[in-house]
């Protein structure tokens, strides 16, 4: 349930006044005798906060501690908000949660989600903030034996896949691992599964098997140059509101351009090259 577990408080009050002016914003005027619905940038400035739903599971993009929440994307969405002028205020939430959450609960949700056609339905996506495709991690005795390198190689009986509940990760192992055992952890302590050897490996984005493998000794990429798939990373966006979508990106490019972008994500990867961005 939403607000069930983790630090989400306080915060239905000022986000669902707005709820009503965006489900309407899809482009289709009425018979000619209002103006448009309010975009949810004015609402933002009016109430002088903007509401941001993340996981806090997920570094390097959404870290949450004591109820703190910080990653790249958390500090990228607080400097968003410094630009608008004004506070920004984080919903914790789940990933099985973050449709539901986002659309009844924030402006804007953010934390390394990925971009697919089944939510671009539902909202719309900022500008790419990362390119990002699938690959495993598993422990490094494993990759030195040649194993999990390939779909075909996760997908056989015996071999347990990891993810945590509702995000593109399970979607991908339903997909591609049918044949495989597949469990469902807290994203939090995920990677120790793997280093206990309660599960043998996680398909999920080649930033955060880079990341993850620079940080735990015990877990190797097992094919980073070669990912199974390949995705947009964005900021979640109310769908048919063009003019916030307007205000996001055109923020973003500019913090792309600026060195804004490098400097929030430099604490975090350092000289790392977590991602395929292209040249913005
Ligand atoms: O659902 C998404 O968009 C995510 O990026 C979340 C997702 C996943 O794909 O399952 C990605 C990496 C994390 O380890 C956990 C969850």
């Amino acid at each position: 349930g939403c607000g069930s577990t983790g630090p989400a408080k306080d915060t239905t009050e000022q986000s669902s006044t707005e709820q009503s002016g965006q489900a309407q914003n899809t482009g289709e005027q009425g018979s000619g005798e209002h103006e448009e619905p309010e975009s949810r940038l004015a609402s933002i400035k009016k109430d002088g906060v903007i509401t941001v739903c993340t996981t806090g599971d997920y570094a390097p993009f959404t870290v949450e501690k004591d109820g703190k929440f910080s990653g790249i994307d958390v500090n990228l969405a607080e400097k968003f908000a410094e630009n608008l002028d004004v506070k920004v205020e984080f919903v914790g939430t789940e990933w099985k949660n973050l449709m539901p959450d986002f659309l009844s609960k924030c402006d804007m949700a953010v934390g390394g989600i990925s971009v697919n056609d089944e939510r671009a339905k539902k909202v719309d996506f900022s500008t790419s903030l990362l390119k990002d495709g699938k690959t495993p991690i598993a422990r490094c005795e494993d990759k030195d034996k040649d194993k999990y390198k390939s779909i075909e190689q996760i997908n056989k009986p015996g071999v347990v896949s990891i993810m945590p509940e509702g995000g593109t990760n399970q979607e991908f192992a339903k997909k591609n691992y049918p044949k495989g055992t597949l469990k469902t952890h807290d994203n939090k302590t995920i990677f120790d599964e793997i280093v206990k050897g309660n599960a043998d490996v996680m398909t999920t984005d080649r930033a955060e098997v880079l990341y993850i493998d620079e940080k735990y000794p015990e877990l190797c990429a097992t094919n980073p140059d070669r990912p199974f798939d390949q995705f947009d990373k964005a900021f979640m966006l109310p769908k048919g509101d063009t003019e916030f979508k307007k205000a996001v990106d055109d923020w973003l490019e500019t913090s792309f351009k600026d060195g804004t972008y490098r400097k929030i994500e430099e604490p975090w990867v350092g000289d790392q090259e977590l991602s395929y961005r292209t040249e913005k």
